[in-house]
Formats: C-alpha cells, sequence, structure tokens
C-alpha cells in the first residue's frame, strides 16, 4: 500500500517571524541557523514555532529574546505564506518589528547581519523569498529569484 503524504494532509507548523528595522538605514536584520536544526547555516529572519495557546506575538517575543536577547514591543501580522520542506509544512506568520530593547546577543552560537536588498548573506531559505519579494516592491526595487537560487548549495 502506498501512503501519500501531500500537503492537503500534512498538518501545518505555525512559525512567527520578525522581520526587523533598523530605523536608521532601513537595514534588516538576518541570522543564520544553527548547527543541528534543518537547513543549519542558511540565513533566515529571526523567529520559531509556536508553542501551544501562544498568540504570533507572544512567540515572536519569546524566541527574540531566548535567540537573540532582545525584547521587541509591539507586533503584528504583516503577511501570511506557506512552505512546503521535506521537514515540514511551514506557514510562516511575518511580522514587521521597529521597536525593541536590549542588546544583540547570540544565544545559539548563530550569526546576524544588517541587510540592504538585495542580500549579500547566502544561502536564503527559500520560505523567505516571498516576503524578499514584498520588501523589494515596497522599496521600488526588483526582485530577481534566480539571484538567490544561484547561492544555494548544489
Ligand atoms: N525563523 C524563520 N523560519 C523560517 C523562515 N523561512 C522559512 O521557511 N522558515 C521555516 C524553517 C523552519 O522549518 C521553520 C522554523 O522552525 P525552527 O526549527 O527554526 O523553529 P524553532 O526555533 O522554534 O525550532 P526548535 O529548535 O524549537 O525546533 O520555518 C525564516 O525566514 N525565518
Amino acid at each position: 500500500m502506498t501512503v501519500e503524504t501531500t500537503a492537503s494532509t500534512r498538518k501545518h507548523t505555525e512559525v512567527a517571524v520578525g522581520v526587523l528595522l533598523r530605523e536608521s538605514d532601513g537595514a534588516l536584520l538576518l541570522t543564520s541557523r544553527p548547527m543541528g536544526k534543518p537547513y543549519a547555516g542558511f540565513w533566515e529572519f529571526p523567529g520559531g514555532k509556536l508553542e501551544a495557546g501562544e498568540s504570533v506575538e507572544q512567540a515572536l517575543r519569546r524566541e527574540l529574546i531566548e535567540e537573540l536577547g532582545v525584547t521587541i514591543g509591539a507586533a503584528h501580522t504583516w503577511k501570511v505564506t506557506e512552505h512546503d520542506y521535506p521537514h515540514a509544512l511551514v506557514r510562516l506568520h511575518w511580522c514587521k518589528v521597529t521597536e525593541w530593547t536590549g542588546e544583540f546577543e547570540m544565544r545559539e552560537g548563530q550569526q546576524m547581519a544588517w541587510q540592504q536588498l538585495p542580500l549579500q548573506v547566502h544561502p536564503v531559505l527559500p520560505g523567505a523569498y516571498p516576503v524578499l519579494q514584498w520588501l523589494s516592491d515596497e522599496r521600488g526595487l526588483v526582485f530577481d529569484a534566480a539571484y538567490y537560487e544561484a547561492r544555494q548549495p548544489a
């Protein structure tokens, strides 16, 4: 018997993601995924999975304290996207964040980089491409997926 697991039957993993915007120049905060996680070493926007009973805002605030040592101000969902990875079908709740307190401290051994578009860090998680497209549109820039795909590992 063949058991098919398709996008329609797989359960979504809900993820809260923060697009931290630096006020002085509009730079975006990217962090690298720590060793031991799927896609280790890939660059992403900081965030993580919702725990039972948490709102997106609560999860994002908890994750950024845990991972980066900063406490964010208000965060509201800006966009929702989905991406089907071999390891999980994720639903990404994207929040723009312009206020936080505390000093950045990489608590999971990851790296951080303030970036302008197009991003110089690579490879970037493919689940982040739609948001890079929207951020580019907002800034009057062209989003070229091929630029990012060329920087994926073979
Ligand atoms: N944080 C984040 N996750 C992203 C982005 N794009 C994207 O596809 N994802 C996916 C990758 C993962 O499958 C999922 C996030 O899960 P995770 O494993 O990093 O979450 P977590 O920190 O709660 O992990 P865990 O150690 O508790 O298992 O969302 C992004 O830009 N930022």
